[in-house]
C-alpha cells in the first residue's frame, strides 16, 4: 500500500482528519519561519496514536533536537535543509532515532547524491528544490518533473513530496514509481491551515 505521510500538522482537526484517513506518518514542523512550525510542548499535545510520528527540522543545533525530543516523543527526525551526510549520521547516532533526509530534485544529474548520503540515513524524501526567493526551502506547493525518478533506484525507503495535490498526485505515483507520498500545501484551506476534507480526500486519492 502507498505510503502517506500529511506534513504541518499544527491543530487537532487535522491530526483527527490524518488519524482517521489512515495516514502512516504525520510531520511536525519545528521551524519557526514556517506558518506551520509548532512549539514543542503544542506538538506533545497534538500527537495520538496510530501514525508515526516525524519531527521535521531544517539544520537544526543538537540542541534544538534534543529540546524538541525531551517534549515530544518523535519516531522519525526529517532533515530539510543543507545537512551533509556527515551531520545526517550525527545526528542519528547522537539520538538514536531514523532519519528521513529532504533532497531537492530537479533533474536526473540531483540522483547522485542518493548513494553519497544513503549510509547515513534511513528514509529520503525526494522534493523539488525550493523556487528562487522562496521563503522556506519547503513546503512551497512547487512540483517537479516526476519523470526524473521513473526507473531510478533509490537506495533506501523514501518518499515523493513537492506540490502534490488530491488532484494530481496518483498521476504523479504511476510517474515517479513512488512508493509512497508526502503533502503540505495542497491539503491546506489557506497557508498553513489545514482542511480535513482534504486530507481525507488527498489519503483517498493516493491509495485509489
Ligand atoms: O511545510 C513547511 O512549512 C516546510 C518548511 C521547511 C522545510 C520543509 C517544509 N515542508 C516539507 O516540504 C514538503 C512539500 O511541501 P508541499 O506539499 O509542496 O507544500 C512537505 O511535505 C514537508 O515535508
Amino acid at each position: 500500500m502507498i505510503r502517506v505521510k500529511i506534513c504541518g500538522i499544527n491543530d487537532a482537526a487535522a491530526m483527527r482528519a490524518a488519524v482517521e484517513a489512515g495516514a502512516d506518518l504525520v510531520g511536525f514542523v519545528f521551524f519557526p519561519p514556517s506558518p506551520r512550525a509548532v512549539t514543542p510542548a503544542r506538538a506533545a499535545d497534538l500527537v495520538q496514536p496510530g501514525p508515526a510520528r516525524v519531527g521535521l527540522f531544517v539544520d537544526p543545533s543538537d540542541e534544538a533536537v534534543a529540546a524538541v525530543l525531551d517534549a515530544v516523543p518523535l519516531d522519525i527526525i526529517q532533515l530539510h535543509g543543507e545537512e551533509t551526510p556527515a551531520r545526517c549520521a550525527a545526528v542519528r547516532a547522537r539520538f538514536g532515532l531514523p532519519v528521513m533526509k529532504a533532497l531537492g530534485i530537479a533533474a536526473r544529474e540531483d540522483l547522485a547524491q542518493l548513494a553519497e548520503y544513503a549510509p547515513a540515513v534511513d528514509h529520503f524524501l525526494l522534493d523539488a528544490k525550493a523556487p528562487p526567493g522562496a521563503p522556506l526551502p519547503g513546503g512551497n506547493a512547487a512540483p517537479f518533473d516526476w519523470s526524473v525518478l521513473a526507473g531510478a533506484s533509490v537506495p533506501r525507503p523514501w518518499l515523493l513530496a513537492g506540490g502534490l495535490t488530491p488532484e494530481n498526485v496518483k498521476r504523479a505515483i504511476e510517474i515517479a514509481g513512488a512508493p509512497g507520498v508526502d503533502v503540505s500545501s495542497g491539503v491546506e484551506a489557506r497557508r498553513g491551515v489545514k482542511d480535513p476534507a482534504l486530507i481525507a480526500r488527498f489519503v483517498s486519492a493516493a491509495r485509489a
